[in-house]
């Protein structure tokens, strides 16, 4: 059993469309999960079987002809892209030669979703809850911690198990063949080549990422061909980077979802189209908003440093910034600053609402509150979600302060680590 992480793209929205900027994403603790069964017996094709049980009708199923994967088809005419892609891309790329039967079965973390119409069952040893939904997957109202991505990293995983022996989630070159797998998959299904942080944060969890460039993708989707793939999954140099980068201790993220949502595709394209019409003046809020993004890294890593080499002093400033006195931490409080001006100058000038007056407000509320380093609208903005950076000890003070407004913070807190193999007894009473 594997799971992948959600993410929270704290910096870098936009920027991280084009590789010469780096953007900031941090890893979550709410998760999604594969287990894969291999049965001792297979048939005249090899046949794979996600189940998705949390979500009405979630149960998908495809015969694969070995000599034909291209023309498989889910058995009860049932639509998942995201499984489909995964599973097509995961064929062309091993062509093995025996049949199977797999059945591979994702849960998700409660947090993914909205609660609404859905039944939440907890294991016997109470560790452990799921949420049942009354509607299929597609009907669902997501909360933006990419979902599709983790599915697919998660789902790659648990295929390329099921034909390895001594399967090693951990070792480097596994993990950038499942990185590189599921970019390719993530994209087919999404008919579009985006940046990729989401399935790298997956993969490898909090992360400084810059992406890969899309003709690499394109070219092996143009083709498909056996041969492209495996060049471009296990011999090329995908220039990416994804340095690992987290909070410093005492440090928390807190997520909350807005009532509303907005649609990423046309914020971005016309924020793209911004960016074309104004060449000169979008280069230099890139340029800005870039330093401060690359400014609220450094300074958090400075903060972990300190954090090490001198913990008491460390203990006393976090305790001082519960009380509101944030000097000790004014470097991150200023990129915070920095970021949300360049951002709001970029809403109000190419006409995305990106960090729209409704969010300003509650921002500007937020980050006058005790324990409060700041907080942004995370990826590409909108009326979608905040992201904080709190003192662990002054969040019950910023959730008792929030009530009234309409944020609900999410019951997830930053856990760095990206794909990793899960103990199953956890998790059989869901089996
Ligand atoms: N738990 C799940 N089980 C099966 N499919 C899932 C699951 N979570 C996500 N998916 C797939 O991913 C799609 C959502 O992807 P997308 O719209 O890109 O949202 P997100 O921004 O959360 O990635 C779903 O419609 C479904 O195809
Ligand atoms: C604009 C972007 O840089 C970031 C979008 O980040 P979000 O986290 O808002 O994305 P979704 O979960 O897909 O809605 C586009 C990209 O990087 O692909």
């Amino acid at each position: 059993m594997f799971s992948a992480p959600g993410k929270a793209f704290v910096a870098g929205g936009y920027l991280v469309l084009d590789p010469q900027y780096k953007a900031f994403v941090i890893a979550l603790s709410s998760r999604m999960y594969a287990h894969a069964h291999v049965d001792k017996e297979a048939g005249e094709y090899t046949e794979v079987c996600v189940k998705s049980p949390q979500f009405a009708e979630g149960e998908w199923c495809y015969k694969i002809d070995l000599s034909r994967p291209d023309l498989t088809q889910e058995t009860h005419g049932r639509h998942n892209p995201f499984v489909k892609s995964t599973i097509d891309i995961l064929f062309l790329y091993l062509t093995p030669e025996q049949n199977k039967r797999i059945t591979i079965t994702i849960f998700s973390d409660p947090e993914y979703h909205s609660q609404k119409d859905s039944i939440p069952k907890t294991s016997k040893t109470g560790l452990k809850t799921f949420y049942y939904h009354s509607q299929p997957i597609y009907k669902v109202a997501k909360t933006g911690l990419g979902s599709s991505a983790g599915l697919v990293v998660c789902l790659t995983t648990a295929l390329l198990s099921c034909f390895s022996d001594n399967f090693d989630v951990k070792n480097e070159i596994t993990l950038t063949r499942i990185h590189n797998l599921a970019q390719v998959a993530h994209c087919h299904a999404q008919g579009k080549i985006g940046s990729g942080f989401d399935v790298a944060a997956a993969t490898f969890g909090s992360i400084v990422y810059r992406r890969f460039d899309p003709q690499l993708v394109n070219r092996v989707l143009e083709s498909g061909r056996n041969e492209d793939l495996v060049q471009l999954v296990d011999n090329t140099d995908w220039k990416i980077q994804h340095t690992k980068c987290c909070l410093p201790p005492g440090i928390k993220l807190l997520m909350g979802d807005i009532v509303g949502g907005s649609e990423t595709p046309k914020l971005v394209s016309k924020v793209l189209e911004w960016r074309k019409k104004e060449p000169e003046r979008s280069l230099e809020v890139w340029t800005q908003l870039n330093s401060y993004n690359m400014r609220l890294v450094e300074s958090l890593e400075k903060l972990q440093d300190f954090s090490k080499s001198q913990p008491e002093t460390y203990k006393l400033s976090l305790r001082s910034l519960v009380e509101g006195n944030k000097s000790g931490f004014s470097d991150v409080v200023s990129s915070i600053q920095g970021i949300r001006q360049y951002m709001k100058i970029m809403t109000l000038e190419s006409g995305a609402e990106i960090e729209p007056y409704q969010q300003t407000e509650l921002l500007d509320y937020c980050m006058s509150l005790n324990g409060v380093l700041g907080g942004v609208v995370p990826g590409a903005g909108g009326y979608d979600a905040v992201c904080l950076l709190v003192a662990q000890g002054a969040i019950p003070e910023v959730v008792e302060r929030t009530k009234h407004l309409s944020v609900t913070w999410l019951n997830l807190h930053e856990q760095e680590t990206g794909i990793c193999e899960e103990d199953v007894s956890s998790f059989i009473d869901f089996l």
